[in-house]
């Protein structure tokens, strides 16, 4: 589950309401804190608390509190030596013993371990010159960071870099993440990620829930049990792949492949007559059939039992690409690669097709693909990736996979899920055609489009896993297991 930054402020005014009081969750903050610090790093020489205007602030000065009672060696040093701006972090001030210097006068030195209380999730502006020269320093002399709730710089809704962030290798956060723990650069700023339980009651986290959600399986529980013992290869979904010229033919097989793969009854083939031979000489379960025009896609799409389509892995980009896509505008669709940039100079005329009825087009554009279509959205730098892509499917009537190490789903309805299990080494030549083949897979077997997307994300990321550090896009095809 993810909360939104905005949310934070509104828990902890419920809390006080039902008679938690804000002191106490400092408190119960401060505790995780000094309590990750003193299990991650018993080799520290001393612990630098380093404490903000507010209540990121007074977690630290909670926490310094304590390790000070634990007997651990600590200082701490403050961006302002003005008082905190709230009331809870001016109470942590004066109850913490240590003496606080200002900011400026820290020297870092090895054998530190640095607890980043500066700022929380709710980040509005770039930290100054003078904590981004902190940052360098710290880095330079690989001193080791502990964040408070969140990287100091790092933007909680977006998971932007406000100027500078710090790279901590442990984070403490409280009650839930936040969507820019997931989403990058964020991420990796946090390190290891450690959510502390600070007495906030369940039902009030589940009423502030953010409807942006971490992928996982839960999301497309419903379809878990899609095949029946009864079935028939029919009944278990059958595909259309679109295959491109002679020479460009291995895309739309890795992507027919992994249809398969993915649980597709069968899979079939459609393409140029020119390219029928390299096809047949490499396909055995996939099936083949001599698409050349719109007279024979349109007698090929007499054929019901066609439940989803994929195209554009090698399709080639232009006119014939436009014309197949609005010849399917009333069938589940997979757009990808050439399949997008064909409509790159009238966007309008692919949402125009699609724009009525349940999503039933999926678009799968990593960034270079998404600002074709979207250019302004794309070019809006303020907005989150989470943003960017609702926007588009909102536009699109689609559901949008906007890919990457952090891949977003996003559905017209506001529906959001950041996808965090993909490894690195997914990042490989023909890995998005074999995404592609599994959303068409699921979508033919009956699953709703979001559903669709975010299961064959999270699948696509698994297949990297178990194909481990040198996957080609082949070997990824045959660690899908759904
Ligand atoms: N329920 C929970 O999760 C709980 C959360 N808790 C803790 O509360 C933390 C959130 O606290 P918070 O809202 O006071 O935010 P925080 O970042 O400390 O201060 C923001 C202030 O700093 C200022 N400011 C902003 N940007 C600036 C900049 N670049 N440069 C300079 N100044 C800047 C800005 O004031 P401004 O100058 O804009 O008027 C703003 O008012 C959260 O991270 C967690 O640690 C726990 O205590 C208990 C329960
Ligand atoms: N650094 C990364 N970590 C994890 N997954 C990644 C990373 N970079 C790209 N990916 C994933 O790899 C796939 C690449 O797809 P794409 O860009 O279409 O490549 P291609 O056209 O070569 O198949 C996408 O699913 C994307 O989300
Ligand atoms: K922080």
């Amino acid at each position: 589950m993810l909360i939104e930054p905005e949310a934070v402020a509104k828990i902890d005014a419920d809390c006080i309401r039902s008679g938690i009081p804000g002191y106490a969750l400092m408190t119960a903050a401060g505790h995780a804190v000094a309590a990750a610090a003193l299990r991650h790093y018993p080799e520290a020489e001393r612990f630098v608390v380093l404490a903000g205007p507010g209540n990121n602030g007074g977690d630290g000065y909670v926490a310094a509190r304590l390790l000070a009672e634990s007997g651990a060696d600590i200082r701490v040093f403050r961006l302002s030596m003005k008082p905190p701006m709230t009331e809870d972090a001016s109470r942590a001030h004066a109850e913490c013993p240590v003496e606080g210097l200002p900011l400026s006068m820290y020297c870092p030195r090895l054998g530190d371990v640095v607890i980043d209380a500066l700022f929380g999730a709710g980040l509005a502006r770039d930290l100054s010159p003078e904590v981004s020269d902190l940052i360098s320093e710290l880095e330079r002399n690989r001193i080791p960071v502990l964040s408070v709730d969140i990287p100091s710089g790092i933007c909680g809704r977006s998971g932007h870099i406000r100027g500078a962030a710090f790279r901590a290798e442990r984070t403490v956060t409280f009650v839930a993440l936040k969507p820019g723990q997931v989403l990058l650069p964020g991420r990796e700023h946090c390190g290891e990620v450690e959510i502390a339980e600070i007495g906030v009651p369940r039902r009030l986290i589940e009423q502030y829930r953010s409807p942006t959600r971490i992928n996982s399986p839960d999301i497309w529980l419903d379809y878990a049990s899609a095949k029946t013992p009864s079935g028939h290869k029919y009944s278990h979904g059958s595909l259309g792949v679109f295959s491109g010229g002679a020479t460009q033919t291995g895309a739309c097989r890795l992507a027919a492949e992994a249809g398969l793969r993915a649980g597709a009854g069968l899979v079939t083939i459609a393409g140029p007559s020119e390219a029928l031979a390299a096809n047949a000489a490499h396909l055995t379960a996939v099936m083949l059939r001599q698409v050349d025009g719109r007279a024979e896609l349109d007698e090929w799409l007499q054929d019901r039992r066609l439940g989803a389509f994929v195209l554009g892995p090698g399709f080639g980009v232009g006119e014939k690409a436009r014309d197949f896509v609005l010849a399917l505008r009333d069938r589940n669709l997979v757009l990808d690669a050439d399949g997008i940039t064909s409509f790159r100079d009238d966007p309008e005329r692919l949402f125009e097709a699609f724009s009525t009825g349940a999503p039933h087009l999926i678009l799968t554009p990593h960034d270079g693909e998404f600002g074709r279509l979207f250019p302004d959205v794309a070019a809006s730098k303020e907005i989150s990736k989470v943003e960017r892509a609702q926007a588009a499917a909102r536009r699109a009537n689609a559901i949008i996979i906007l890919k990457g190490a952090d891949t977003v789903i996003a559905g017209p309805d506001g529906r959001c899920a950041i996808n965090s299990n993909a490894p690195p080494w997914l990042a490989t030549a023909g890995s998005g055609d074999v995404l592609a083949g599994i959303c068409g897979s699921l979508m033919a077997q009956g699953f709703a489009a979001f559903e669709t997307a975010c299961a064959a994300v999270w699948y696509h990321g698994e297949a990297g896993n178990r194909a481990g550090k040198g996957l080609t896009a082949e070997s990824l095809v045959s660690h899908i297991d759904i």
